[in-house]
């Protein structure tokens, strides 16, 4: 239910932003969570703060001309969202994929707000990406395109200004592409201007893992609050990329089992828990598909075109893409004898979704605070090449926990606060919410 005011404030949401529905669904959710601050803080809605939070400062769109490998010329947008920068430079991902349009990338910059915010560290929301398919597509062609794509990005990022990273669609391979094209361009070694880099040129340990981890160290919390751990858990995963196969790595050294992963293609069950080095070797090194998965490993089974979420579990953690548990996924969840669930994912459950979740009682970990880890150690690679420094991958770790320690108890203490003790859902949207617009009343009408 919507408190009256921001009704209102909702209603014109949807009149100035037609058809985008994703955001539409990300600023509902953090409305809903928002209505008892303003009853405390009469000052965000004098200032019409909530208004300016759902206005992005900038929405940059552009061209991206390439060839492909036989010569022929292709079209691609690119997007970036610069959404909010009153704690620091723009700061967010870039993803890559077909379903990219102007909708997705405003709800995952909105959402990275207040991410952001919770990290505690200073940096701004931004989003960005292309409907480019960077699938069975070639090394010479994903480079061409992240060098077009750069070529147009350049002129709006900087260490100060906006510092992307990766998303979907966007690992390692293609953030090296990308960031050899802005020195060639710009003639400066500006190794700020974006995260997720190799280790040998200004990269950070641990944030290859980070999201993955982040999220398992925030489960592994929720858990210890319940009095319980991982310890012998049955833990079903989606996906397969970067954070899902991070997840499954520190799923598996706090003690967990995870008995099944993703792809679109349909998801493998391994009962005696996935193989990480064989998935590793599929996803990372071959870029395969998942059922090359279950034909190397005899006794798991591939089952195409179908939810993971069938598969009983008593920890869930989404690790794919959004909306991805739908009301009807989350109820079998529960009958099966979920406990908790940790979004690695931006926004994978859906609001039917998470009711199911939150009238069973479930520890549900919304993905603004369970996989802020990722964006966490991003700012923390800022801060090691703004210092020309490099941190031991064990000293990064300890770092991200303590991170991710303290986003969990922030959420509850904030939860508890607003009479709605347990509800991380709305902690972490109040949390997040409430430093933005502190920042934002402290710098005047900007
Ligand atoms: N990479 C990062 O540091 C962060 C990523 N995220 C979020 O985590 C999610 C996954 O991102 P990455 O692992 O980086 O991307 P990725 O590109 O490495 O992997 C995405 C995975 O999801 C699978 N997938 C996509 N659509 C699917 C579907 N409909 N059904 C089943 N599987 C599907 C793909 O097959 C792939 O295995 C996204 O929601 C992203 O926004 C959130 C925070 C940080
Ligand atoms: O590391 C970053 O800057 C962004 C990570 C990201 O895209 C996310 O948190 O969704």
């Amino acid at each position: 239910m919507l408190h009256e005011k921001l009704s209102a404030i909702y209603d014109n949401v949807l009149r100035r932003n037609p058809g985008e529905i994703e955001f539409h669904q990300a600023v509902r959710e953090v409305l809903e969570s928002i209505g008892p601050v303003l009853g405390k803080h009469p000052e965000y809605a004098e200032s019409k703060i909530i208004e300016r939070i759902c206005e992005p400062e900038r929405q940059i769109i552009f061209r991206v001309p390439w060839t492909d490998d036989k010569g022929e010329v292709h079209i691609n947008r690119g997007f970036r969202v610069e959404f909010n920068s009153a704690l620091g430079p723009y700061k967010g991902g870039l993803r890559f994929h077909p379903s990219v349009y102007l909708g997705i990338v405003k709800f995952l910059g909105f959402e990275q707000i207040f991410k952001n915010s919770l990290t505690g560290l200073p940096i701004g929301g931004g989003k960005g990406g292309s409907d480019f398919d960077p699938k069975g597509r070639s090394d010479g062609e994903v480079m061409r395109f992240c060098q077009s794509f750069m070529t147009e990005l350049y002129r709006h990022i900087g260490e100060y200004t906006d510092v992307p990273a990766g998303d979907t669609g966007v690992g390692g391979r293609e953030i090296g592409y990308l960031f050899g094209q802005y020195k060639r361009i710009t003639n400066r070694y500006e190794s700020g201007v974006i995260t997720g880099k190799g280790l040998v040129y200004g990269g950070a340990q641990v944030r290859t893992e980070a999201t993955g981890y982040g999220c398992s160290f925030f489960v592994q919390e929720m858990l210890k609050a319940r009095g319980t751990s991982f310890d012998g858990k049955r833990v079903v995963v989606s996906g397969s990329g970067n954070v899902a196969i991070y997840t499954i790595e520190k799923v598996e050294q706090l003690g967990g089992v995870v008995v099944a992963c993703s792809d679109s293609s349909g998801y493998v069950l391994d009962e005696k828990g996935i193989d990480l080095d064989l998935l590793k070797q599929i996803k990372q090194v071959e870029r395969a598909r998942l059922d090359v998965y279950a034909q190397r490993r005899p006794h798991a089974t591939f089952v195409p075109g179908r939810s993971v979420w069938e598969v009983p579990g008593e920890v869930a953690m989404p690790s794919a893409t959004q909306n991805e548990i739908t009301g009807h996924d989350a109820a079998t969840m529960v009958a099966n004898g979920l406990i908790a669930v940790g979004e690695g994912a931006n926004m994978p459950t859906t609001p039917e979704g998470i009711k199911v979740f939150q009238e069973a009682g479930i520890a549900y970990g919304p993905g603004k605070a369970a996989n802020a880890g990722g964006v966490a150690t991003s700012a923390l690679e800022m801060q090691q090449n703004a210092s020309r420094d490099s941190w031991t991958f064990e000293f990064s770790e300890q770092r991200l926990q303590e991170i991710m320690r303290d986003i969990h108890d922030r959420c509850l203490a904030t939860a508890d606060e607003y009479g709605m003790p347990g509800n991380y859902v709305a902690g972490a949207n109040i949390d997040g919410f409430r430093r933005v617009a502190d920042a934002m009343l402290a710098l005047g009408l900007i």
